[in-house]
């Protein structure tokens, strides 16, 4: 037998195990608990067009969901999309109780509480809702509200600052934890985004893999701005993964492309000018920083111009989280509105 708050919790672990899969829907994880409380059913959305969580964890239930409670991260839809609404498939399992984590703000998919309550289900939101709302539901709910996709700056840096040595290498400033670490991420996110600039005095490939070069299961979009001439062998157009290059170089227009191919959640991985030309646009959300116990002394600043002429034109950060990675520091924090 499991408390509501313990099955939030596994419906978060079932929908962190699908990040990256569902774009542009998001990564939703239910668990279902029959009526004496044991777990009978979890699930986790499956890519775009195949069923949502309620409705795979409701089908591991099957008869036993009957009378009991459904606990999923975001609130059951009430809308017929590519598949049919969620409230249809909790009614017809004859689930007595729905928990939710987060209300849907997407008006066309909303309602479903409501629904849910007018046919006799006793609903209750809000349930760990800052945990799933900063976590696995982050990127799809700003996504969402902003109708853009959340942008993730990461950079690896040494202690003074510098994100490459003078004559342009930076293989390697972070540690190999944290290089693990990055792959782990890169695997879940929708796009990475670099500049020209990176691609041509890197030669990255900017794909998942694992501590042993192999390529993780599921690999981004690799996605490249500017306008610059780039060899054809450059290994980011190898067929590892799709790449795709958007030529322009204005930040919110770049974003609006990716939009509109489904893409919620984006890794930007540099370089100083793109990265500056992000911040200036406002497009960057939040700031994944590895900071490495290393001096350099001279070489490219970590972030190029970024449209700071004062310091009273500074972009402030708010630090979410410090932790070790390895040997480096961490620091996850997000620019300040204003
Ligand atoms: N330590 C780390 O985490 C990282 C380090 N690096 C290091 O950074 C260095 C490369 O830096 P950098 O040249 O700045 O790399 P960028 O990837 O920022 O590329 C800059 C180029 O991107 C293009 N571009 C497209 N849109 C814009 C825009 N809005 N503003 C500015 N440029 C735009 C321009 O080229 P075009 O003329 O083609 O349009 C520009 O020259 C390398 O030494 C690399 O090792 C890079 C990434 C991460
Ligand atoms: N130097 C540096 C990073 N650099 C980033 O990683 C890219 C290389 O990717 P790949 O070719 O796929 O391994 C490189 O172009 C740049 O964007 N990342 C880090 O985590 N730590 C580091 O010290
Ligand atoms: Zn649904």
């Amino acid at each position: 037998m499991v408390g509501e708050e313990q099955a939030m919790r596994a419906a978060i672990a079932a929908s962190e195990q699908v990040r990256g899969t569902t774009s542009p829907n998001p990564p939703v994880g239910c668990v279902v608990l029959a009526p004496g409380g044991e777990v009978v059913g979890v699930g986790a959305t499956r890519p775009p067009g195949g069923p949502h969580a309620e409705v795979v964890a409701l089908r591991a239930a099957g008869e036993r969901a009957r009378g009991g409670t459904a606990v999923v991260t975001l609130e059951p839809c009430a809308h017929t999309g590519r598949t049919p609404p969620c409230t249809d498939a909790l009614l017809a399992a004859g689930v007595a109780r729905v928990v939710h984590a987060v209300s849907d703000p997407n008006p066309v998919a909303s309602g479903g509480a409501e629904v849910l309550r007018a046919a006799g289900v006793e609903v209750r939101g809000g349930l760990l809702a800052d945990e799933v709302a900063a976590g696995p539901l982050r990127a799809w709910l700003h996504s969402a509200r902003t109708g853009r996709p959340h942008v993730t700056w990461k950079y690896a840096a040494s202690l003074d600052g510098r994100s490459a040595a003078a004559d342009g290498t930076s293989k390697w400033i972070s540690s190999a934890e944290s290089r693990a670490e990055v792959h782990r991420i890169r695997a879940r996110v929708d796009a990475i985004i670099a500049g020209t600039g990176t691609v041509r005095a890197d030669d990255p490939h900017l794909t998942a893999r694992a501590p042993d070069g192999t390529l993780l299961d599921r690999q981004p979009l690799r996605v490249v701005v500017g306008d610059g001439d780039l060899p054809s062998t450059a290994k980011v157009f190898d067929d590892a993964a799709e790449t795709i290059r958007l030529p322009g170089g204005d930040p919110r227009a770049a974003l609006a492309a990716l939009a509109e191919r489904g893409v919620v959640d984006v890794l930007l991985e540099g370089g100083p000018r793109l990265a500056g030309a992000f911040l200036a646009a406002r497009c960057v959300d939040r700031v994944l920083a590895y900071v490495a116990p290393v001096l350099l002394g001279a070489g490219p600043a970590a972030l190029g111009d970024a449209g700071v002429g004062s310091i009273s034109q500074a972009w402030r950060l708010q630090i979410e989280e410090t932790t070790m990675s390895g040997p480096d520091v961490r620091v996850s924090a997000v620019p300040q509105q204003g």
